[in-house]
């Protein structure tokens, strides 16, 4: 059975290519431009609770989130679309509204794309992202012991939602979780564009707060060290505080909260930036938290679920 990372493990290696959020391209000697493509999926990524603008919005966000993240400026978007010959029309409208109000935002050009009109119902658009470079791209691999490990946002909205939608909860204001659920958890986006220079590594928390910092701690071999975890303040009144530390941990993806590191001598700086301090990097490897021990490896691995990772 397939699974991501087999799936991704082997194309990466056999082509040689770097493990990590949006790609690079150098156009000149002062010139680079950063290019994300992401798909999203009828199945997957469109859960029933979603309109469908509100699908489009996030199409383009959690694409154009790969860029940002890397401190690229969105410049502009192209979509390729695949639709089932009987999906109605205003719908489809309303999901290419989303994506062009979300770029829109960013003064970010909706260029062009494809699309493809099939008899399966399997609704799919996949949406490249591309964004100017003015610095340094940002990695995952540039975290040094002393640095802070920040991050905006609380976690664990996605795992109150699926749950709350499976009707696994006492009754909850629901359209209040699917609000914030909705809203990439990113820094202003200018604010974080004119100081991603004192930024030292990067990740978006796509599939998981857990496995999103094992990815910065791998990357940049470091050892990282939690003090706290922001976890969204529902999910402690609906389960105990462990269960609720796990959920925000574990079962945490698809919220785009950013994830850095940043030199102590910069902390003035986090409030603009809306981030809180997670804790600190040191040499070492893994991730722990105080009053808790090693932090697993586990998050979402599309075709196993909320698994354990073995990357
Ligand atoms: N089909 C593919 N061909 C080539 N490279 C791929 C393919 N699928 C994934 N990759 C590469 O594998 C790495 C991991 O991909 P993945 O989609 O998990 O990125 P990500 O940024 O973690 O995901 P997300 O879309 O959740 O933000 C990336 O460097 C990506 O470019
Ligand atoms: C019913 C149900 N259960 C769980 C999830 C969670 N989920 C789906 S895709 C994904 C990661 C981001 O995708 P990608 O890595 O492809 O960008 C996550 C966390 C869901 N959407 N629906
Ligand atoms: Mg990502």
């Amino acid at each position: 059975m397939l699974s991501e990372n087999l799936v991704v493990e082997w194309i990466t290696s056999t082509l040689g290519i770097t493990w990590g959020d949006a790609t690079v391209i150098q156009i000149n000697s002062h010139k680079r431009i950063a290019v994300n493509v992401d798909a999203f999926d009828g199945e997957l990524h469109w859960p029933s609770f979603l309109d469908a603008y509100s699908a489009g919005l996030r199409a383009y966000r959690g694409s154009t989130s790969d860029i940002i993240v890397r401190g690229a400026k969105p410049l502009a978007v192209l979509v390729a679309l695949r639709v089932p010959r009987n999906f109605p029309f205003e719908t489809l409208k309303d999901f290419v509204k989303g994506i062009s109000d979300a770029a829109q935002e960013f003064d970010a050009v909706y260029l062009g794309g494809d699309t493809d009109i099939v008899e399966t119902d399997s609704f799919r658009a996949e949406v490249v992202s591309i964004g100017a470079l003015h610095g340094e791209p940002l990695t995952r691999g540039g975290a040094r012991p002393g640095d802070l490990v920040v991050a905006v946002g609380d976690f664990g909205v996605s795992s109150l939602l699926y749950d709350a939608i499976q009707g696994n909860t006492p009754p909850l204001p629901l359209r209040e979780v699917i609000r914030t659920w909705l809203k990439p958890k990113w820094p202003p986006v200018n604010k974080w564009l004119e100081n991603t220079a004192y930024v030292t590594a990067s990740i978006d928390n796509s599939d998981g707060l857990a496995l999103s910092l094992h990815y910065l701690s791998e990357n940049s071999n470091v050892r990282i060290e939690l003090d706290e975890i922001p976890i969204y303040p529902p999910l402690l009144e609906h389960y105990t505080e462990k269960e609720a530390l796990e959920r925000a941990l574990y079962l945490s993806g698809e919220e785009y909260n950013f994830i850095f590191t940043i030199h102590p001598k910069h902390e003035a700086l986090l409030d603009e930036l809306n981030a809180r301090i997670l804790g600190r990097v040191t040499t070492g490897s893994g991730v722990f938290l105080k009053g808790y021990g090693p932090i697993q490896k586990s998050g979402w691995i599309s075709g196993l679920g909320y698994a354990r990772g073995s990357r």
